[in-house]
């Protein structure tokens, strides 16, 4: 992904012909403390092509709601009709039209500036533009948002402003005709919100229809914007140009002071609405009455549906699955290896253990007398690779959730392509940490030589690094960074207590006995019990005149084991990690369901 750093021309095409955007009662309904709870209320407007729209309104208004609906990011709970040019346009087509651009976007921290927007190009532009063409698309959008400083730098050392352009640059590179910004210029100082503005208005100028949120903006910030869009309590108070604004609001008998700033003299009026004041009521039914009526003179049709953006027949995604695929595998596998705290954890926390618990458990394997310390030693290695391995990916993935939300509603790629590249990209890691681990406590604690017991062993560490892996995902995947690390622990001590290790399976109430048949703990200790002691082994070595546990038979019947159950643990352990599987992926598709 090399670029050519001298050529900075913008290339991002101008928009052929023009996109209006009219929007037409949308409702937007909420379940709150068993409560519906009305946050949009029939409200309607138009936002035109090469203009500048800026979305005003005190705080809880209404403004991020009505962006997250109009930009198709809400749609449960919605009612009203979009139409883009006259149409009434389906989900497919209105996302290939529309980007969003949240307030505070996640990214991930350890991929560059330009390799972002690459990713973005590859998963959101079709398959057959072919790379030089993408290069120049995102040389063009480094160009046109200043960024040619800071382009091969890494997203987590990016300024605030920084970050902010280049989420519009990641939106920019499909082209869009539509585009949403909430609060563009939040945490940023006047320079940079100048800044961000007019690129935005660059934006506006070719072609597009481009909308803010925008929070106070000053005076000069305010000049930038072409019309302005007051929402007060899910309603809409003003819509219409810039210059329009203070005769309407005068009209209505509100009259602005020299010198004021409009948008805060906007705010003011906008707050009085609370008190009931009954001038700001009538300002509201002769804004909404001016806005369906400017609104039937744009719309040649009408329109009887009420369903908002119905399901269309199109092809969803920009790029085939295979491609969504192979381009998440590479953006992950990137991130991973730049992320020098995971690998360390993985790879060398591994080898790091396997040394210090390999000498602390010298020579055990082979040691008739010392058989109980050799087993307290297998529950150890699984405890390790449980926690290695599920900690390290909770640690990361909460963010990553954030970017696979915000992609998956951009339209990026499907959940379950993205679920794949995680599984695929992520396996390698984890198998190469457990084998190096599992091969140096192996010979460090002297455990048996035979090429079919190390197999052997090695399948049940494997097994269980990936049980504890998918484990990890699905936690960071429902939990917030703050809780996952003591759901975890929290819920794997169950698992480990019937493992038949602290309390042997006779011993334990009948009531509790089913148990040890759903614990993985069960099946792992006891898959290594066999490996190590079962399959045609009769003796273990003895160093001592007599040895208790030299007969193999001895130590089985001791942990109340049967023999020969290895194939058994093996099925019960694919059991589980298929079945977490399973609730992996409904967990990622719960966690968009949360966002709708
Ligand atoms: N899921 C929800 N359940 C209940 N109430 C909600 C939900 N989402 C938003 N609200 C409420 O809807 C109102 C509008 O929220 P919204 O975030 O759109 O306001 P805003 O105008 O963007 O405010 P701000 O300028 O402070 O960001 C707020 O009162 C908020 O508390």
């Amino acid at each position: 992904m090399s670029a050519d750093k001298n050529s900075i021309e913008i290339t991002i095409p101008l928009m052929q012909g023009g996109t209006n955007l009219h929007f037409q009662n949308i409702a937007y309904q909420v379940r709150h403390q068993k409560e519906d709870k009305l946050l949009l209320k029939n409200i309607s407007g138009t936002f035109r092509t090469g203009r500048l729209t800026a979305v005003l309104g005190p705080s809880g208004a209404g403004k991020s709601t009505l962006l997250n609906v109009l930009s198709g990011f809400k749609t449960q709970g919605v009612s009203g009709n979009i139409i883009v040019n006259n149409e009434i346009i389906d989900r497919q087509r209105y996302r290939q039209l529309v980007a969003y651009t949240a307030q505070d976007v996640t990214l991930l921290p350890n991929i560059t500036l330009r390799e972002n927007l690459h990713y973005a190009a590859d998963l959101k532009l079709a398959t057959n533009v072919p790379l030089a063409h993408k290069v120049e698309i995102v040389n063009g959008v480094i160009a046109l948002l200043g960024l040619q400083k800071c382009a091969h730098n890494q997203s987590q050392v990016l300024s605030g402003g920084e970050k902010k352009r280049l989420s519009i640059g990641l939106e920019l590179v499909s082209n869009p005709a539509i585009m949403f910004f909430d609060e563009p210029t939040s945490g940023l100082d006047s320079v940079s919100s100048f800044q961000v503005i007019s690129y935005m208005k660059d934006l506006a100028r070719q072609g597009r229809c481009v909308i803010s949120v925008i929070h106070q903006p000053s005076s000069e910030l305010l000049e930038l914007f072409d019309d302005i869009y007051v929402v007060v309590d899910g309603r809409c108070m003003y819509q219409g140009s810039l210059d329009e604004l203070i005769p309407t609001f005068a009209e209505a008998g509100f009259h602005c002071p020299p010198y004021y700033n409009r948008a805060d003299f906007v705010l003011k009026i906008a707050s009085q609405y609370d008190s009931k004041c009954a001038e700001v009521e009538k300002l509201m039914v002769k804004s909404e009455k001016s806005v369906s009526a400017s609104m039937n003179l744009g719309i040649q049709r009408e329109y009887d549906s009420t369903e908002f953006l119905v399901e269309g027949r199109g092809p969803q995604y920009p790029i085939s699955w295979w491609n969504q695929f192979t381009t998440l595998i590479r953006r992950t596998t990137l991130g991973t290896v730049r992320n020098p705290q995971l690998m360390g954890l993985r790879f060398f926390g591994h080898i790091l253990f396997g040394f210090t618990i390999g000498f602390v458990f010298h020579n055990v394997g082979d040691d008739a007398s010392k058989v109980l310390s050799n087993i307290s030693l297998l529950i150890a290695f699984l405890m390790f690779i449980t926690f290695a391995n599920a900690m390290t990916v909770i640690l990361t993935f909460p963010l990553e959730m954030a970017v696979f939300v915000r992609e998956h509603k951009s339209n990026y790629y499907s959940v379950s392509a993205y679920y794949f590249s995680k599984l695929v990209a992520d396996f390698p890691w984890m198998l190469s940490g457990v084998t190096a681990f599992q091969l140096i406590m192996y010979f460090l604690s002297g455990q048996l030589y035979e090429t079919d017991r190390v197999l052997m062993f090695w399948g049940i560490c494997a097994l269980f690094g990936w049980l504890a892996q998918v484990y990890g995902l699905i936690a960071g995947c429902l939990f917030p960074i703050e809780v996952s690390p003591f759901i975890v622990p929290a819920s794997i001590i169950p698992a480990l207590l019937f493992s038949g290790f602290f309390i042997r399976y006779n011993e334990l109430l009948d009531f509790f006995k089913p148990l040890t048949l759903v614990s993985y703990f069960r099946y792992g200790f006891e898959g290594l019990v066999q490996a190590t002691y079962g399959h045609n082994r009769t003796e273990v070595g003895c160093g001592e005149i007599f040895c208790y546990y030299r007969k193999t038979s001895k130590i089985l019947e001791a942990l109340h084991m049967e023999p020969n159950r290895y194939w058994t643990d093996v099925l019960g352990l694919s059991i589980w990690i298929a079945f977490l599987h399973i609730v992996l992926y409904l967990s990622l598709r719960l966690r968009l369901r949360w966002n709708r």
